[in-house]
């Protein structure tokens, strides 16, 4: 690859993270302040840049583009990219539906590869609740027949919050 096509791969492009209709913008950081920016901390980086929404039954659900700096196997995100923002956006969503909570356990499916510099959404559910364990599933993908990874979360609620 030439010097001039690096510096391209690098620019910062302008990537479209609009919703859904019926979507309605999520404020994050006002809820969990600057807990998401492993993730979410770099809204122009290279890494991820991501937008949280909630649906008309108050479902978290986000457009997420992986960035070049995502790379994994050549050409498309890396595992652990996937697996943080799984972290970040099942957690987040617990958090959205009104539980304190850490994640004891999260699984993630890779079902597809992931294009890097590609937007793709995610969705997110609230399961169950059963005492402090509050079960979140969700799903990466970019259409109905290309899903990219899916993720079953186990959240624990924090005593005293
Ligand atoms: C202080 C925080 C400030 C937060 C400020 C804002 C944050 C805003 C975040 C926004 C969204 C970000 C999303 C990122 C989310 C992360 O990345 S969090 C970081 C990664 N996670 C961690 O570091 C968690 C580390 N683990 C722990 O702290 C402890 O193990 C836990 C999870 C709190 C549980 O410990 P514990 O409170 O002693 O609870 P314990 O009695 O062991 O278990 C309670 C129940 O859960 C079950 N359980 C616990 N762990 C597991 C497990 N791994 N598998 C299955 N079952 C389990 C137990 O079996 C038990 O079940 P029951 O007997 O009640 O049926």
């Amino acid at each position: 690859m030439s010097a001039s096509n690096r510096v391209s791969d690098t620019a910062n492009p302008s990537v479209d993270l609009s919703g859904e209709e019926g979507w309605n913008e999520f404020d994050a950081p006002s809820l969990v302040g600057d807990s998401l920016r492993f993730v979410s901390g770099e809204p122009d980086g290279n890494r991820f840049r991501t937008r949280y929404y909630r649906d008309a039954e108050q479902h978290l659900h986000a457009r997420i583009w992986f960035g070049p700096e995502t790379e994994g196997p050549p050409g498309h995100a890396h595992g652990g990219s996937i697996a943080a923002v799984m972290d970040e956006a099942l957690g987040l969503a617990a958090w959205a539906a009104g539980y304190p909570i850490v994640v004891g356990n999260l699984n993630v499916s890779f079902r597809a590869m992931l294009p890097i510099k590609k937007v793709v959404t995610l969705e997110s559910q609230v399961v169950s609740v059963e005492g402090r364990k509050v079960m979140i599933h969700g799903k990466l993908f970019c259409d109905e027949e290309t899903v990219y990874a899916e993720g079953q979360c186990l959240c624990i609620t924090i005593p005293g919050r």
